[in-house]
């Protein structure tokens, strides 16, 4: 599902008005319309005061439409018209007259903290204030506002954004964004939807059709994507009856050290897993006999040294290497490293210590392989591009890296982000027990796996990362977060794969829906 921006999402309203010949009052009509169609079906008429807060703009022109079919129908509703500017939007005003035509209890009009309406937490809030034309920081008094809202506890339903969130940076303070209990948005949800610091405004989020011109919509390249189950199907590769293991590529992991022989046993299972033919690993001698006994499917080939890794030398040619697992970084590996990758030739991926190390020494980021895939966990990004300012500016951040260096760089997190040639890959799978030991190592797993299958770096990475978090959403019915292992989720990859072919039930649907 592609994630508009603003500038598009204005474009897109323009086009579909053009083109359907529609007035943008019509278009506002559709919105507010959908927005009572949404309330309707799950109130049933119920008679819970409805409390419906309108800015001066279109968005407060879709919260009038609302409130008018709301009212028309028999509900029991209140308007206010929160009057942050003198200013009217033209529809707006279509709106206000429109509903004064449908009621006596005409909107009342708030113009600072001293006349907030009672709101008790059995009513419901629809959050009409602001949307995507929010370009400034919000008022004092409309802060305390949105602090009014949060105090009441009433589930809080907000029109196209929460009010107060930009679309494209991040708000001046938390507070100065409503707290969404629902949010309904139009044509698609918005990127800050995704992003660790934003996220938190909506705990749940769901799109409204409202007939935008689908050519333009279809046409139109955008930044962001979102990855669920619909995304990755048309990448998955089906193996034929006289399939063989050669045709499945022969992946090299290279890591491990005294004590950290398992990243290096996780992330072949996770390669094997995946559905690489061959695996072999390359480790320290210490790690030789606990890999052959835990995992009798992977080749091993010992360093000369006992305890870390001090000169790679692998008699093959790997379909694609993953390096870096259990590494760590010894002034021995570190040589090793860089005389790898002045030979290096295969596809690679790049994990934990792989990472640690290119960030102690820069100038080995011009030897990397183009899209060689690197997957930092926070504490190794900060390493790689130094601090951020917000979870914008580390996009940003991360975007040019990655320009600058032919990269794929996967962000790990809620919402996993893959960023390449500056677009963004945002994931909808994974939850809250991938927060444990292991769980990176499978990952640098799968994507090498994958591209020992002939993935190429970018799909491979968007595939497993989307693999992956299924995996561990489908385990995390059995385990509960807290006891979730880096091992189960490479015993439901299966599941994961298997999953693909299934109908995308509601239940589904609302996993990829849930908000953070
Ligand atoms: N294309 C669509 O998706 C459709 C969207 N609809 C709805 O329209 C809004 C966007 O409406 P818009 O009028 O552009 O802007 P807002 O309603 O979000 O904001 C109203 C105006 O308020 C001014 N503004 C912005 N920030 C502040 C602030 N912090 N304090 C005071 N005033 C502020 C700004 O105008 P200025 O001229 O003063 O800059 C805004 O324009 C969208 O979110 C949908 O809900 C359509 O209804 C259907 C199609
Ligand atoms: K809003």
């Amino acid at each position: 599902m592609k994630l508009f921006s603003k500038e598009q999402i204005y474009e897109a309203d323009r086009l579909t008005i053009e083109r359907q010949n529609i007035s943008s009052a019509d278009l506002m009509e559709r919105a507010g319309t959908q927005l009572f169609n949404w309330m309707h079906a799950r109130m049933q008429g119920a008679q819970v005061p409805v409390h419906v807060f309108c800015g001066i703009g279109n968005n407060g022109g879709d919260g009038l439409v609302l409130a008018r079919h709301l009212t028309t129908h028999g509900y029991h509703v209140k308007t206010y018209i929160v009057n942050y500017s003198d200013k009217r939007s033209k529809d707006f005003l279509i709106n206000y007259d429109r509903i004064k035509s449908v009621t006596k209890d005409w909107p009342v009009l708030l113009t600072d903290d001293e006349s907030f309406p009672e709101i008790n937490p059995k009513d419901i809030i629809v959050d009409a204030v602001f949307g995507i034309g929010l370009n400034r920081p919000v008022v004092a008094w409309v802060v305390a506002l949105f602090d009014h809202f949060r105090a009441s506890k009433a589930f809080t339903l907000s029109v196209d954004v929460p009010s107060g969130l930009y679309l494209d940076k991040a708000p001046e303070h938390t507070n100065n964004v409503v707290s969404a209990s629902f949010t309904l948005s139009f044509a698609a949800p918005k990127l800050a939807f995704f992003l660790p610091q934003t996220a938190q405004h909506t705990v749940q989020w769901d799109v409204l059709d409202i007939g935008f011109d689908q050519e333009y919509l279809s046409s139109v390249d955008t930044e962001a994507e979102l990855i669920a189950k619909h995304e990755v199907l048309f990448l998955f590769k089906p193996r034929t009856k006289f399939s063989h293991k050669g045709q499945f590529g022969h992946s090299l992991i290279i890591g491990g050290s005294y004590g950290k022989i398992g990243a290096v046993t996780l992330a072949c299972k996770g390669a094997l897993s995946a559905g690489s033919g061959l695996v072999t690993a390359y480790i320290p001698k210490c790690g030789y006999t606990a890999l052959q006994a835990s995992l009798p499917e992977a080749m091993v080939i010992t360093d000369t040294d006992k305890n870390c890794i001090s000169n790679i030398n692998v008699a093959m040619q790997p379909s694609v290497v993953g390096l870096g697992v259990g590494m760590g970084t010894d002034s021995k590996t570190l040589k090793a490293f860089e005389a790898f990758l002045k030979e290096n030739k295969s596809p690679l991926v790049l994990d934990a210590d792989g990472l640690n190390m290119l960030a102690q020494h820069t100038a080995l980021l011009k030897m990397l392989p183009a899209q060689t895939v690197l997957t930092p966990h926070p504490k190794e990004l900060e390493r790689l591009i130094g601090v951020w300012k917000d979870d914008f500016d580390k996009l940003e951040k991360v975007k040019a890296f990655a320009h600058t260096y032919n990269v794929i760089v996967v962000i790990k997190g809620a919402h996993t982000i893959t960023i390449s040639n500056n677009k963004l890959y945002v994931n909808t799978t994974g939850n809250p027990g991938l927060a444990t030991a292991g769980s990176g190592d499978v990952l640098t797993g799968i994507i090498t796996g994958l591209i020992s299958q002939g993935y190429a770096p970018l799909e491979a990475t968007v595939f497993g990362v989307y693999l992956h978090g299924k995996a561990a959403d489908i385990a995390v019915g059995k385990y509960g977060y807290q006891s979730l292992l880096a091992s189960h989720v490479i015993d439901y990859l299966g599941a994961a794969y298997l999953d693909l072919f299934k109908k995308p039930d509601s239940q589904d649907r609302e996993q990829e829906k849930e908000g953070s």
